[in-house]
């Protein structure tokens, strides 16, 4: 018995020291024990190493889930008394406005705005990475040093907003949370349907039932109007025919809002943005995202339209967007309902705000290239059936009447604007990266 014990072990570990005495008979069975049990040890080895990563796997998967659930991101005493210090007004008779999408590219211009005339402004912003979330830290910095306090917190979050609404009695919602872009519709339609569609629901219910109810002032779009070919495009236009899942969430959100007017007596406002542009932008927009290849040598794609037809957007700079906003919110009428009843009709509008002044996207690039000082280098090609529209085209009468809109700036020099923003928030000019920026300019003058 020993003996067979001990034979086990000598093939098993056949290399231990002091136990290689082998017969030469038996040398070739030997190797292949050798062999066999390399084999094995690699195989428990293998084995105990999957069952270590499982372990570290589950565990963070633990801290994740647990992270969720038992620390989150808002409440307690001194985030109260930080969503209350942002809220109060600070002139005679100043609103106190929730703006959803505060770290967002309009949401952060509005939201300083309104903080710069003395009214209340607490913001909300999920910080998700549709775009690089580090660009809204900036801003919620930026909102910080005026004054301005957003809270991390999604727009699906029932919780959190009927807290908030406990809170502050608002006047106003500036709701400006979103899933922006046309085309990334293609790649994430789920992204879509939970921002524009379920969280806004879950704000107009939270809002239906607050008390006051807030007037809410949101943002629609241009894309409403899909494949119209009525130009300009005119607020009684039909608006049917989306062409982009963006489109269609965003002309299902006109309609939700209707329900919530009609039902609950909330006072409501849609603003069809036209391709809102300037400092502090989205860097997944074409003005974005050409300049920054072109100041990084990368070509560029732009899209052409049926028969070499250019595309054309009624580009639109941000600070008369933002007076579009404000004026918006100063002309928005009081709700009439109050903790999810109706006391009588409410205000329900809808304003296009655009430049009203159509520019092709080949334009666009030349006006980038003589900001940047270099030449881009260019990829035409046919535009891809991904839910983009030939050319956008604002009718803005109706705003100019009702809400004194008048927008002043070209797109010349808005882009001029844009590009000194751009050069200075990335650096250029600055370090190494701006002599290397000079170098290159030259080079390709
Ligand atoms: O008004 C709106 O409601 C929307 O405006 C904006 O959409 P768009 O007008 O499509 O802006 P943007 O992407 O800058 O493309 C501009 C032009 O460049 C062309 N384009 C685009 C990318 C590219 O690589 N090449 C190109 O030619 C492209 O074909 C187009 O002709 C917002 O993103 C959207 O969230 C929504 O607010």
């Amino acid at each position: 018995m020993e003996k067979k014990m001990r034979d086990l072990e000598d093939e098993l570990f056949p290399s231990t020291p002091g136990k290689v005495k082998i017969e030469r008979a038996h040398a070739m069975n030997r190797q292949f024990h050798r062999c066999f049990a390399s084999t094995s040890t690699m195989f428990l080895w293998a084995l105990f190493l999957i069952a270590l990563t499982a372990s570290y796997l589950s565990f963070q998967s633990f801290v994740d889930t647990s992270s969720k659930y038992f620390t989150a991101s808002w409440g307690g005493l001194h985030w109260e008394r930080q969503v209350r210090a942002s809220a109060i007004p600070r002139r005679p008779n100043g609103f106190s406005v929730l703006v959803t999408g505060a770290a967002g590219f309009v949401g952060s211009h509005v939201s300083i705005a309104l903080r710069k005339r003395g009214d209340g402004v607490l913001g909300l912003d999920n910080f998700n990475s549709y775009y690089d979330p580090s660009l809204k830290k900036a801003r919620k910095t930026l909102l910080a040093s005026h004054g301005v306090f957003v809270v991390e917190g999604d727009v699906n979050d029932a919780r959190l907003l009927a807290k908030l609404l406990d809170i502050v009695p608002f006047s106003h919602v500036m709701h400006l949370a979103a899933q922006a872009g046309v085309r990334y519709a293609i790649e994430n339609p789920n992204s879509y349907v939970h921002s524009n569609i379920a969280g806004l629901v879950t704000l107009l219910e939270a809002c239906k039932a607050a008390d006051p109810q807030p007037a809410i002032v949101w943002a629609s779009s241009s894309s409403v109007y899909g494949l119209n070919e009525k130009v300009p495009f005119s607020e009684s236009d039909t608006t049917d025919r989306p062409a982009s899942l963006y489109a269609a969430t965003k002309k299902a959100g006109e309609e939700i809002t209707h329900t919530y007017n009609h039902i609950y007596g909330l006072s409501i406002t849609g603003l069809r943005f036209f391709t809102v542009y300037g400092p502090w932008g989205r860097p997944d927009m074409a003005y974005f995202s050409f300049t920054r290849n072109i100041l990084q040598g990368k070509p560029i794609t732009v899209y052409r339209g049926k028969d070499r037809v250019d595309l054309a957007r009624d580009f639109t700079f941000i600070d008369d967007i933002v007076k579009g906003c404000v004026a918006s919110l100063d002309t928005a009428e009081k709700s009439t309902g109050s903790g999810g009843k109706k006391r009588g009709p409410a205000q329900y509008r809808i304003y296009n705000l655009g430049n009203t002044s159509p520019v092709t996207v080949p334009t666009l690039v030349a006006i980038l290239e003589r900001h940047l000082k270099v030449k881009a280098k260019k990829n035409i090609i046919e535009m891809p059936g991904n839910g983009d529209v030939p050319f956008t085209h604002a009718n803005i009468s109706l705003a100019r009447r009702e809400l004194g809109y008048k927008p002043s700036t070209n797109l010349e020099a808005g882009l001029k604007k844009f590009v000194k923003w751009y050069l200075s928030y990335y650096g250029y000019g600055r370090t190494n990266a701006g002599k290397n920026l000079f170098a290159f300019r030259v080079a390709m003058l």
